[in-house]
């Protein structure tokens, strides 16, 4: 049974697939409410409310996955959960038009004074002259982060008759120009905007963009609107240019700490506010609710997800395509790490055949990842398996290769240690399975499954029936046995299957054998 906390609220309607599953038991209550429990969760679905640190982690120890219903992922440690191998998904696309229309709403409400005049309604006053507004048609528009959200504002924007001016590092002209704005500087559009709305993520990079030094760039008279992460505008620094009046308006969704509290900009009338309130419509969340469900359900399926914030994104037909070779990367990765069982600086995979023309990066994780697992104590999979690998000081590259050794196709893992170098490749063949055709300079031909053992020895006759006789004698039944050598009467090797896995004293008996190199237990 999987075990699925919501600790925040998620759009019921939106839940449904999940509650259809019998497989799936979801639990709502806060995380504090599910203080006694956080151990038994797989996963964990939240909005922005809950903060999920790197200590609720260490409390939810069975988790998977952690999906965020709605866009942004700063109220989750990611990088802890990246470590911890746990995937982070989102629900990118699902709220994108409502938090536009509500920045939109903001800008006009912001410009025509509208919450303040309803204020002054509600208190039985009609002074119509102290609420003169100003027209959006033909201002300047500036936009600060051009994604999802910050291009579905500038496409209301120019409905209304405004020139759009946009700072976005990352947006390319053409776009732009698909969409009828213009790309500019940060300095440019600050200097030119009436009114400026912000609409990155909250990172290192966006914090404070909007502090004392930038807001000093902008128009006397220019308004704001921040419905985007609390911190992109600095909130402090904002005061004294509301009380001079350079700043003429602010609409703020989000802030810095929430709830704000008593904060000092709320005290000011030509601050208008709303309690993040962007996405909190019933489209949108019904949106979000259905993406991360469905996206959970795949996950537990084993099926790929297509919105996570830390595993490259891999469509349904991609993945089919590559899931073959993601198992036989696995069984590579572990076999090789079990006969390389000595410190490893540096692996280099090679693709070569139809594996190649794939997406090889994800392969190359669960391979990464098969090799780290019988090396640490924690969990290790491809979420975190270039990050392991990197604390462990153990670098990784791909090549491409034409040389298949006769193969469709063929991977091959190369492990330098110290003093050592181990090659194995294996290939996949539909409809038989994975074989591994080359094992450490000998040509061989075995399948990575069970229980193996790996024998060797020098090519003398009699090998065979000296290693079955031990085994036999210690009750070992031998499922498959597979000998190759280097050249007749040199070195030479079995790999053997077994029914179940052997203790010390088998090996030790078998290592006892005359012209027996080396024995080794290998797992796959
Ligand atoms: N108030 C609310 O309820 C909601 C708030 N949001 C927030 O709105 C923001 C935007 O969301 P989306 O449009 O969906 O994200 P997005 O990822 O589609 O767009 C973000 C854009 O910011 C740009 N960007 C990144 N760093 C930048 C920098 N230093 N300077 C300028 N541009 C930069 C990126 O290139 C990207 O185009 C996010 O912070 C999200 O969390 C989203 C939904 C609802
Ligand atoms: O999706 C986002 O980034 C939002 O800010 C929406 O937050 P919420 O889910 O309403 O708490």
């Amino acid at each position: 049974m999987v075990r699925v906390l919501v600790s925040d609220a998620i759009s019921e309607e939106g839940l449904a697939p999940l509650r259809t599953s019998a497989h799936i038991d979801i639990v709502q209550k806060n995380v504090s409410e599910a203080e006694d429990e956080l151990h038994t969760f797989d996963a964990l679905l939240v909005r922005s409310a809950t903060k999920v640190t790197e200590e609720l982690l260490a409390k939810m120890p069975k988790l998977k996955i952690v999906g965020r219903a709605g866009v942004g992922v700063d109220n989750i440690d990611v990088d802890a959960a990246t470590k911890r191998g746990i995937v982070v998904i989102n629900a990118p696309n699902g709220n994108t038009i409502s938090a536009a229309e509500h920045t939109f709403a903001m800008m006009a409400a912001l410009v025509r004074r509208i919450p303040q005049a309803h204020i002054s309604v509600k208190s039985r006053e009609w002074n119509r002259s102290a609420f003169v507004g100003n027209e959006l048609f033909g201002k300047k528009l500036g936009i600060i982060g051009f994604g999802r959200i910050g291009s579905e504002v500038a496409k209301r924007a120019r409905a209304f008759g405004m020139t759009v001016h946009v700072y976005d590092p990352f947006l390319t002209k053409e776009r732009a120009e698909k969409l009828g704005v213009s790309i500019h500087s940060l300095d440019e559009v600050l200097a030119a905007a009436d009114i400026i709305t912000v609409h990155t993520p909250l990172t290192k990079e966006t914090r404070g963009l909007l502090g004392t030094e930038n807001l000093a760039k902008t128009k006397k008279g220019v308004y704001l609107i921040n419905c985007a992460r609390g911190g992109i505008i600095d909130e402090q620094a904002l005061i004294p240019f509301l009380e001079s009046g350079h700043v003429a308006g602010v609409a703020l969704d989000v802030f810095e700490q929430e709830p704000p509290g008593d904060h000092p900009l709320l005290a000011f009338d030509n601050v208008i506010v709303t309690p993040h309130l962007g996405a909190s419509t019933v489209e949108a969340q019904l949106n979000v609710a259905t993406q991360v469900a469905e996206e959970l359900l795949h996950f537990f399926e084993g099926q790929p997800v297509t919105s996570s914030i830390n595993l490259p994104a891999l469509s349904k037909d991609v993945y089919e395509k590559i899931q073959a070779f993601y198992h036989l990367g696995r069984k590579l990765g572990l076999i090789a790490s079990q006969f390389m069982n000595i410190p490893v600086q540096e692996l280099s995979v090679t693709y070569a055949g139809t594996v190649a023309d794939l997406e090889t990066t994800y392969i190359t994780r669960s391979l990464l990842a098969g090799f780290l697992r019988p090396r640490v104590a924690s969990t290790v999979n491809e979420v975190n398996a270039a990050m392991v690998a990197k604390e462990r000081g153990i670098t990784y590259g791909e090549k491409f290769s034409d040389e298949t050794h006769g193969y469709a196709n063929c991977i091959s893992l190369t492990v330098h240690g110290e003093n050592k170098t181990f090659t194995i490749k294996g290939t996949h063949v539909p409809n038989y399975g994975d074989r591994i055709v080359h094992f450490d300079g000998v040509t061989i031909d075995f399948a990575p499954e069970g229980h193996l053992l790996y024998i060797q020895h020098h090519d003398r006759p009699g090998m065979i029936g000296k290693v079955g006789n031990v085994l036999g004698a210690h009750n070992v039944n031998i499922a498959t046995m597979q000998v190759g050598r280097q050249e007749a009467g040199g070195k030479a090797m079995m790999i053997l299957s077994l029914d179940k896995p052997v203790d010390d004293a088998v090996l030790q008996a078998l290592a006892q054998i005359d012209d027996i190199e080396t024995v080794k237990r290998l797992e796959a």
